[in-house]
């Protein structure tokens, strides 16, 4: 039995020398803290190194000389054998050990022959403990990552602000005076407007601009965490609570912290803000010991806070603390002027990240841009001209680029102010086209609902690229 073996061995080393020195292969394999586990051609174990031992608790003797085809046909090895392929990451347990392994098979190939099979193995348990500890550093990561997210530096300045009609003047005027004093400053506006854009700026133009910038979104945090994330807490205080949390206000000391949706913050802890203000200190959630807070307070809503004071939803006497310098940024569309300065300067950067070079805007292209209603604001403007940038083919932005900016009744045209006839006229195509279909028959019957000829109907579609 012995001499088979050492025969066997022999065999399969004569192989392996011929390309390589056994006597240096041999203690590299022997020194590895993986199990290993080799076969020859037919299947018969050749070598295992201590390490199997130590992580099966099965002898050397258990396996050299044993061939895994018949005493573990369905295992790994055996499968990497009959086909070639190599098994990676398959859990197994041997049929005379109690330890579950992961494995790791490679056919030998030499010459383009299989001459056996290397299996390397790890002890499950281990690898899900590795698994488990990384899991809990990647919790870490993920929580110092967060925190990090919401205490930054001002990411853009007045400079970053684009804008040049009077009403928009004033407000960067007014936001450029207020950024040097210490008050609260309370920035008003429709979704969009930019109201996030000029809290980093009077934060960078104050004189707490190398100090943090903590943006809390008052409405994206769940009501029942709110108190926590804004005070912190201390270890104890609930279930869970396995170590001290700093709140958002102690990240933002000495600097600025930017309550954005505050018109969304519960009533309960309104109270507790109207505190800080008041008194410049707080407690962690389970703390008795007051924290002294230097924080200025910079607070942004598009909604009407007035309105919800007096339906009694924001407390009044926190309304009159933060309300003394407000900035109200007007909506685009009372901004007509600014809309093509924002255009050019969203059409650059859409260039640059898109890897384009489109030059400007076709003058149907503009009157769209001038004309439509911008409900969604400076954000949506910004999505539009990336969204048509993406699409287009050659190197002006034309009007059928800007397909689906479509006003989704005529109200929305704004019959105020003088409108070019074409802007309407086109306006009123889309509608009919909208309503009818672009079938033959729908555009007989748009043709109709207009009072022009189909051939007209034609004619204008092509003319305004519907
Ligand atoms: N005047 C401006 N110049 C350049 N970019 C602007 C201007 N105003 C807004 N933007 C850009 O428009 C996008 C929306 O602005 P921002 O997030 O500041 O609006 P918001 O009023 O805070 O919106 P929301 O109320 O939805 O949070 C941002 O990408 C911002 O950089």
């Amino acid at each position: 039995m012995k001499t088979d073996l050492f025969k066997k061995k022999a065999a399969f080393w004569q192989t392996i020398i011929s390309l390589d020195s056994k006597e240096g292969l041999v203690p590299i394999l022997d020194s590895m803290e993986h199990g290993v586990i080799v076969v020859d051609s037919k299947g018969w174990v050749v070598y295992v190194n201590p390490s199997f031992e130590k992580i099966t608790g099965l002898k050397p003797l258990h396996r050299l000389g044993k061939n895994l085809l018949k005493i573990a046909p369905g295992g790994p090895i055996s499968r990497v054998l009959a086909t070639g392929k190599s098994i990676y990451n398959e859990k197994y347990q041997m049929y005379d050990s109690s330890v579950e392994l992961i494995t790791y098979n490679d056919p030998i190939i030499i010459n383009g022959k299989i001459i056996g099979v290397i299996s390397v193995i790890q002890d499950a348990n281990e690898i899900e403990i590795l698994l488990k500890k990384l899991e809990g550093s990647k919790k870490t990561i993920k929580t110092l990552s967060n925190k990090f997210a919401h205490v930054a530096k001002a990411k853009y300045g007045f400079g970053d602000i684009v804008g040049s009609s009077p009403k928009f003047m004033k407000c960067i005027q007014m936001a450029n005076q207020i950024a040097k004093t210490e008050s609260t400053v309370l920035i008003l506006g429709e979704s969009g407007t930019g109201k996030e854009l000029f809290a980093h700026a009077i934060h960078q133009a104050s004189y707490r601009n190398d100090k943090p910038f903590v943006r809390v979104n008052c409405a994206a945090i769940p009501s029942n965490l709110l108190e926590s994330e804004f005070f912190g807490y201390e270890k104890g205080a609930f279930t869970g609570a396995n170590q001290q949390k700093m709140g958002m206000f102690e990240l933002a000391n000495e600097g600025t912290i930017f309550l954005d949706e505050i018109g969304d913050m519960s009533f309960n802890l309104q109270a507790k803000l109207l505190r800080i203000l008041e008194e410049g200190d707080m407690y962690r959630v389970g703390g008795i010991n007051p924290i002294n807070i230097d924080v200025r307070v910079i607070a942004a809503t598009n909604r009407n806070l007035f309105k919800l004071v007096k339906q009694g939803k924001f407390r009044e006497d926190l309304y009159y603390r933060i309300s003394v310098l407000n900035i109200e940024i007007p909506v685009l569309k009372e901004r007509k002027d600014d809309i093509l300065l924002l255009a050019e300067v969203f059409l650059k950067k859409a260039n640059r990240k898109l890897g384009k070079k489109i030059s400007g805007f076709s003058k149907d292209a503009k009157e769209i841009l001038e004309f439509y209603h911008w409900p969604g604001n400076i954000r949506e403007l910004r999505n539009a001209i990336e969204r048509s940038v993406a699409m287009a083919d050659d190197d002006i932005l034309t009007a059928q680029d800007l397909y689906f900016i479509r006003p989704e009744n005529k109200k929305e045209i704004d019959f105020k102010s003088l409108v070019p006839l074409k802007v309407v006229e086109r306006e009123m195509i889309k509608c009919a086209l909208d309503k009818f279909g672009i079938s033959v028959e729908g555009k007989k019957k748009a043709a109709d609902a207009l009072g022009i000829s189909l051939r007209s109907l034609y004619n204008k579609i092509k003319e305004y690229r519907l």
